[in-house]
């Protein structure tokens, strides 16, 4: 075995043959000669050449084409050729063996492309059940809502939603402030969506529904056996999933302040490190976070990080309270009958409940008047929803303020008609057919019957 260098017991031969047969790939060596030296096992089993008709011959002679040959002219070392013998596809690589300076033989190393192609296969099955699963976990983790979801333009509401079109496409991260009810959670939704952001993860967290003893490992996740609850095999951070996508931060102001310390550095690092772990991780994501609370007020009163606050603060949008904003109110009328009255007959309101609507100052924004019209159109039992139809809240409000509940006679008279005239269309149905018999019933023209309706 000259190919062994400094090796002179035979049982130390036997040693190194042994492991070189145990090797994973085919290798063959030549002396100086270009004669075959030594072959292993694997080599026998890629090229089906058995030992004994090629060990001894010249390599150039029992194998035509072969490369190795020119590591003797050459001395260099070639990478990754590709050879093909009858069925059999391999790749190898060559390299010149020196003593001190001078060239003593040849070894190739091989490798079956029927392995390279049994593995390139498994890399793919691997890299389609992956893109399958990022896709469920993008489904999953989807925004449901858009700017078109976004209901009012009054009172400001339509330069905010101008300026959350542009942040949506800006890398800063988002403070989105407002009222309790004004939208805020939407314009997330939105600003993911509009965003290049929009197929991947949108994950939100809402910082004041998790126990703030476990929201960290929510946001950072863990690794296995970080402490005794842990589930095995650790858990996949917040950050992690939305990792090039968005992260939503609900109620920010309700962070606890030693984890708002470690929130700031995954923003300036853009990196996470698991609970227990050592590995720090790059992220990329963009961060939305939103409260109801003043921000600014926390700072001052020392609940809330400054650095923070400015970190978080790139672009803020400030959504307008509904109370700004009343022309806006039918919109959201017009939005919940229709949803909820989906093919059933049309609800109106009486005139009074619209001047009462806009009269009250909803705190409870627009999620307070979604719910209030929903209230009165389940309370109804007519196709118009009156003032006893409203929350109890809104109707005990009307009376205690100064709003002229006495109708005059007019109004009263176009009530009452307007409920005979719905009351009618009841039975002819709700279409031009329907209408025009209500009219000729009634001995009124169907543009009289229109004109009477218009509330
Ligand atoms: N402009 C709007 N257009 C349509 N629906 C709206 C609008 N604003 C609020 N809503 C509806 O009101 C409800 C509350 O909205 P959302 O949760 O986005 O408010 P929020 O400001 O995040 O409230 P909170 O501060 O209490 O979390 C939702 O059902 C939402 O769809």
């Amino acid at each position: 075995m000259t190919v062994i260098p400094g090796s002179d017991g035979r049982n130390y031969i036997d040693w190194i043959e042994e492991m070189i047969d145990s090797i994973n790939d085919g290798i063959l060596v030549i002396d100086v000669e270009g004669v075959v030296q030594f072959v292993n096992k694997e080599y026998t089993n890629i090229t089906g050449v058995k030992e004994a008709d090629i060990v001894g011959q010249p390599l150039a002679e029992v194998r035509k084409g072969a490369v190795l040959p020119n590591a003797l002219k050459d001395g260099k070392r070639r990478e990754g050729v590709y050879r093909k013998e009858g069925e059999v596809e391999y790749i190898i690589d060559t390299a010149p063996v020196y003593k001190g300076e001078e060239i003593v033989g040849a070894v190739s190393v091989c490798k079956s492309l029927n392995e390279v192609h049994y593995l390139t296969r498994e890399l793919h099955r691997s890299q389609e059940r992956i893109a399958r699963l990022e896709k469920a976990v993008g489904t999953i983790n989807r925004a449901k809502y858009t700017f078109e979801n976004i209901i009012g333009r009054e009172g400001g509401l339509r330069s905010t939603i101008e300026l959350a079109k542009k942040a949506a496409h800006s890398n800063l991260n988002i403070l989105i402030q407002g009222e309790s009810g004004t939208g805020k959670e939407l314009f997330a939704h939105a600003l993911h969506n509009e965003s290049d952001r929009a197929s991947l993860p949108f994950i939100p967290i809402n910082c004041a529904a998790i126990p703030s003893s476990l929201l960290e490992s929510e946001l950072f996740g863990y690794e296995e056996g970080s402490f005794t609850s842990s589930k095995k095999g650790g858990k996949v951070g917040l950050f992690e999933l939305a990792d090039h996508g968005t992260l939503f931060l609900d109620e920010i102001g309700d962070m606890p302040y030693d984890l708002q310390a470690k929130l700031l550095r995954v923003l300036q690092e853009r990196s996470v490190r698991k609970v227990g772990g050592l590995m720090e991780k790059e992220i990329n994501i963009k961060i939305i976070a939103a409260t109801n609370k003043d921000l600014v007020r926390l700072v001052e009163k020392d609940r809330f990080r400054e650095d923070l606050y400015y970190r978080l603060s790139g672009i803020p949008i400030s959504v307008p309270p509904l109370r700004d904003r009343k022309e806006d109110i039918p919109l959201y009328i017009d939005y919940v009958i229709e949803k909820e009255q989906a093919g059933g007959s049309a609800v109106r309101l009486k005139e009074d409940v619209m001047r009462v609507l806009k009269q009250y100052d909803w705190p409870g924004n627009a999620r307070e008047l979604i719910h209030s019209v929903q209230y009165a159109l389940s309370m109804t039992e007519t196709t118009f929803i009156e003032l006893e139809n409203l929350p109890e809240v809104i109707y005990h409000h009307v009376s205690k303020t100064s709003i002229p509940q006495q109708q005059t006679l007019k109004e009263m008279i176009r009530n009452i008609e307007q409920e005979i005239i719905w009351e009618t269309i009841q039975i002819y149905g709700d279409t031009l057919k329907g209408k025009k018999k209500a009219a000729d019933r009634l001995g009124i023209s169907l543009a009289t019957l229109y004109n009477k309706l218009e509330v």
